[in-house]
């Protein structure tokens, strides 16, 4: 069978222009930060307006940090997501309660056994690894050791931390996951996406796709 091409999120949008840039460049997904602490975190009102914007196809995300679960409820009852991703410690049950699809986002640090995380977040669609900073709960812009990873995973796998059009490609080849999530390294500053950047990213994407495919 012929490898699919590499899903991609653009997450931390908090403007129209930066929606339909993200759109335009071919982004499967964007993201809406729910957290306040976070300089891309947006209200429900903007987030129900961008997500007007939206075209068909393109999936809308909403990202929480340890969010209590009426906060999440007043979300979902003016925003459309398609997709709810849980960035703190939230536990399994609290991810299912909502009857959304969801994703999990895993800090990684050398102790990590995700083989172990993926079977206690039973109903996930899939991990969304990104790198751990004692200070941060996300978006940090840095880097893991992929090696991390164990291949038999790969397919549930969303890489995120630190990637940008310049080690994308590599990470794609390297990992081989289902898809990647991007934020500061298309920026121009927080929260303000680059269109140039972000054209630039799904260039290195389907580099990436090319290496993996072994074509290049
Ligand atoms: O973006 C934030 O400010 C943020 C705050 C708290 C939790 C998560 C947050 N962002 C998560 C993400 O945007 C993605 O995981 C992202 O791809 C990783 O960010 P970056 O390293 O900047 O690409």
């Amino acid at each position: 069978m012929q490898q699919p091409r590499t899903r991609v999120k653009i997450c931390g949008i908090t403007r129209s222009e930066d929606l339909e840039a993200a759109v335009a460049v071919g982004a499967d997904a964007v993201g809406f930060v729910f957290y306040p602490p976070s300089p891309r975190a947006v209200g429900i009102e903007q987030a129900a307006a961008l997500c007007q914007a939206l075209k068909p196809f393109v999936s809308a995300v909403g990202l929480f940090v340890d969010a209590r679960p009426e906060e999440i409820e007043a979300v979902l009852a003016q925003v459309p997501l398609d997709l709810l991703q849980f960035h703190g410690d939230e536990p399994p049950e609290l991810c299912r309660r909502f009857g959304r699809r969801w994703i999990k986002a895993i800090r990684m640090r050398p102790d990590i056994d995700l083989e172990a995380e993926y079977a206690r977040f039973v109903g996930t669609a899939g991990l969304l690894l990104d790198a751990y900073d004692p200070n941060r709960p996300g978006g940090t812009g840095q880097r893991f050791d992929w090696g991390l990873i164990p291949p038999r995973l790969a397919s549930k796998i969303i890489l995120a931390g630190g990637l940008d059009a310049r080690n994308v490609a590599e990470a794609i080849a390297q990992v081989r996951p289902y898809g990647v999530d991007v934020s500061g390294g298309v920026e121009r500053a927080k929260g303000i996406k680059d269109p140039e950047r972000m054209a630039s990213f799904m260039r290195a994407v389907r580099d990436g796709d090319r290496r993996r495919a072994g074509i290049s």
